[in-house]
């Protein structure tokens, strides 16, 4: 059987993920595109043969569209979300789940009032092979118990619509889910500090940032955010336990010696650095939506990563730590 996907936003991501479930992912295909730019869904249809419609909920109404996949601009995931829930269909949802924790918490109503799991949120680095292993040598016990976690997101640079508080909704969002995914507990506080700025950004933006998490278990965390750091995209990321560390590998990419120099490349984009696990992120999910059993980030993990980055944007403006009120887990999402 073929996944039939309705795709709702046709803009950067969402043409990534159409030309992924288009040549690189099995089982599926992208049967019906929206975006309220009209013209460029059409034009995007055109060309993975796909019927380009008005809105968003026409997507999620076609009885073509087995599972919907949610890339439009952040703000308007939640009505999209519970509209796929309210017709009982799968819905992969691009970071964030929802731009507020009360949209969130909606959400996570609405499934478990259905009764089953229908949302995945696209935290790919889940899905990443680097961090992959690392999660499977902290389960496995190979360095004991996790005390501390060093963590780098760094952007080459910013557009001027980026401010200061996404540098935690828009980017750290990431390293939230990723922290309380590899430790398997959540974050209970969090804090800002506001180092020297640098002179390549624009004027209202507080860049680089670091965040100071801990976590119910006490492990110390720290995030450096730096989104205009000119020379890549770049991703770390080290977890040091009680009998050794681990440490995030760069993506394979190869070494030339030459000239009395060794060089590698930096990735520019997060295109390119989480390709891979984006392809396996697809690839997985349509496997899950043909077994019926949607396994992947849930909307409970979009849930708490809003919270945790509510408090934290809370610890910017205030300079405090800040508790995160994370309410306890659901069983419906154990
Ligand atoms: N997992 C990851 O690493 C990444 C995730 N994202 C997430 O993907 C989402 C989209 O980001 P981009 O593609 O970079 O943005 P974009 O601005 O390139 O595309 C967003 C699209 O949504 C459309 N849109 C806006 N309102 C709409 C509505 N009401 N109905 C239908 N379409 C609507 C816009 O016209 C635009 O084509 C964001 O939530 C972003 O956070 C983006 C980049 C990387
Ligand atoms: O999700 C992403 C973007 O939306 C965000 O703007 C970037 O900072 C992140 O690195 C990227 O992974």
């Amino acid at each position: 059987m073929t996944v039939q996907v309705g795709v709702i936003g046709t803009g950067m991501i969402g043409q990534e993920h159409i030309r992924r479930l288009t040549d690189t992912v099995a089982g599926a295909r992208v049967s019906t595109v929206s975006d309220v730019d009209t013209e460029r869904a059409k034009e995007v249809a055109s060309g993975v043969d796909a019927r380009a419609v008005d809105t968003g909920q026409e997507v999620i109404d076609d009885p073509a569209v087995d599972a919907v996949l949610v890339t439009s601009w952040g703000p308007t995931h939640a009505e999209y979300v519970l509209a796929a829930i309210e017709a009982g269909k799968y819905v992969f949802c691009e970071k964030p789940l929802a731009t507020t924790a009360e949209d969130c918490r909606r959400i996570v109503d609405a499934e478990m009032a259905r009764g089953r799991r229908l949302v995945q949120v696209g935290f790919m680095r889940r899905y990443d092979p680097g961090y992959r292993a690392m999660k499977d040598a902290i389960d496995s016990g190979s360095i004991g118990a996790a005390l501390l976690m060093h963590c780098a997101h760094r952007n080459a640079t910013v557009p001027e619509t980026y401010h200061s508080e996404m540098a935690t909704h828009d980017t750290a969002i990431h390293e939230i889910d990723t922290v309380r995914w590899l430790l398997n507990e959540e974050i209970r506080s969090a804090q800002v500090l506001k180092p020297r700025t640098t002179s390549l950004r624009f004027e209202h933006l507080q860049d680089p940032q670091i965040l100071l998490f801990e976590t119910a278990g006490g492990v110390r965390v720290d995030v450096e955010v730096f989104v205009n750091c000119q020379y890549g995209y770049d991703i770390r990321c080290e977890t040091v336990g009680e009998r050794g560390t681990l440490t995030l590998p760069d993506p394979h990419q190869v070494v030339l010696r030459s000239d009395s120099q060794v060089r590698t490349h930096v990735h520019q984009h997060w295109k390119t650095r989480f390709a891979e696990a984006f392809d396996v992120e697809f690839q997985e999910w349509v496997g899950s939506v043909l077994d019926d059993e949607i396994a992947g980030p849930s909307s409970w993990d979009g849930y708490a990563a809003a919270v945790t980055a509510d408090a934290t944007v809370q610890a910017l403006h205030s300079g405090r730590v800040v508790d995160v009120p994370l309410p306890e887990r659901p069983a419906f999402y154990a």
